[in-house]
């Protein structure tokens, strides 16, 4: 049986979010419908999460004694992971010593804040198709892994790193001292290592929102989302809908590589599985073990969105993944290096029809950084991408 506190009393069930962007908010407020007390930590002040959390506390996530220090005063009911750069040894060992429950688990926030853990988990220990790929330390194991089979092109990422952070594709042997220099720039904790990863020249990618959840006898049970269809610019979102049609054969696969992956994985909550498609053919590429940023779709086309599957699943509750409606998503950037930025156009964006926007409140805008989304509810998904954009479009942020 799920009991379920009162927020700020001794009774409260307490969770504790470890990164609060826009993802971490929605699940906090997800959390605080159900009544949940909320923490929500990241690496500067007033993110996110930070603004509609009861708590708000700002420590450097991958530093295990401050994190540590942080988990044992505030003791919450559940530790959730919101971004990678989390000091995860550190999780494990108190998730070990009892002190708290790390969703899905301390194991998976592990391996996957990684991208060799989850690599050579999927690869080399459950046998899932992936890329070809290689690790490497230097600029040397690089073009060598390159010159030893994984030829061109390629793709070069950090081993800690998202949202196509530091992350290049490299076409000939001009680009690899490129890839490599950007790679180093780019990770959210300076690492030193990258993969390189052959590339999949695929007809298209999805995510597969997989949710594991306790059924009414208190077994955990998978559940597939619809696919969600997304278009990627240097490694980054910038447009999802749901749902993307695919080939039975094809989505029988999708969803037999997402519950071999995220039954390893264990644990409940929601996990964003990353795969790419060719004809029948599907690879993995990676997860999350958490909402992901192309599932933003799902506030505009589920009954439960993605935040709202995570909340319940953590807390034990029964979870529902149908859809309601086709829909899409368009990313709205900072285009300005600022803070305290303004937004015009926000009302010409609403007059698209079915339309919402999600601004973020991110304290600092950069070109590049992810400051809003434009959500469309539509007959059909190319209509829904057609209005998102457009809607995404209106906003205009400025320097305030
Ligand atoms: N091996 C590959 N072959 C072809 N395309 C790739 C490959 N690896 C990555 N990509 C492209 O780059 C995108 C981002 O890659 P990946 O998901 O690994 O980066 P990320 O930084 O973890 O992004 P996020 O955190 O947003 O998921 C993919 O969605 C895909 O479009
Ligand atoms: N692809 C992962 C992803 O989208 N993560 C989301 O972006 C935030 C960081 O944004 P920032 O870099 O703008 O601070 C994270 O906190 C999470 O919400
Ligand atoms: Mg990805």
């Amino acid at each position: 049986m799920t009991t379920l506190g009162t927020p700020l009393s001794p009774s409260a069930t307490r969770v504790m979010l470890l990164g609060s962007g826009e993802l971490g908010k929605e699940v906090l407020i997800a959390l605080q419908r159900l009544g949940v007390e909320t923490i929500a930590v990241d690496r500067y002040e007033n993110a996110p999460g930070q603004q509609v959390a009861h708590h708000a506390r700002t420590i450097t996530m991958s530093d295990p004694e401050q994190l540590k220090a942080l988990i044992e005063a505030e003791k919450p009911t559940l530790v959730v992971p919101e971004i990678e750069a989390i000091a995860t040894p550190m999780l494990q060992q108190l998730e070990d010593a009892g002190v708290v429950r790390v969703i899905p688990t301390a194991r998976a926030a592990r391996l996957t804040m990684d991208r060799e853990g989850i690599r050579r988990l999927a690869a080399e220990t459950l046998g899932v198709p992936t890329s070809p790929y290689k690790f490497c330390d230097s600029l040397a194991e690089l073009q060598a892994a390159i010159d030893a089979g994984i030829g061109y092109p390629c793709i070069v990422k950090p081993v800690m790193s998202s949202s196509g952070k530091g992350q290049s594709k490299i076409d000939g042997p001009a680009d690899v001292q490129k890839a490599w220099d950007y790679a180093m720039a780019g990770g959210r904790v300076s690492h030193g290592r990258v993969i390189v990863e052959g590339f999949i020249d695929f007809d298209y990618e999805i995510t597969l929102l997989t949710v594991r959840a306790k059924d009414a006898a208190g077994a955990v049970q998978t559940r597939f989302c619809e696919p969600i269809g997304h278009v990627q610019v240097s490694g980054d979102y910038v447009e999802s809908w749901q749902p993307h049609p695919m080939a039975p054969a094809a989505l029988q696969k999708a969803q037999q590589i997402a519950e071999a992956v995220t039954s390893d994985l264990g644990g409940q909550g929601l996990f964003g599985v990353e795969l790419f498609v060719k004809g029948d053919e599907v690879w993995f590429s990676e997860v999350s073990p958490r909402p992901h940023d192309t599932g933003m779709v799902t506030m505009a086309t589920q009954w439960q969105n993605e935040f709202e599957l995570h909340a319940r699943a953590i807390l034990g509750l029964p979870v529902d993944t149908s859809l309601k409606s086709p829909g899409a998503s368009a990313v709205i950037y900072g285009g300005v290096d600022a803070t305290g930025i303004a937004f015009d156009g926000v009302a010409e964006a609403l007059q698209v029809p079915g339309s919402d926007i999600r601004l973020f409140g991110k304290p600092e805008s950069f070109a590049k950084r992810r400051m809003g989304v434009a959500l469309v509810h539509a007959a059909d998904t190319g209509t829904a991408r057609r209005l998102a954009k457009d809607a995404a479009s209106r906003v205009k942020p400025r320097k305030a």
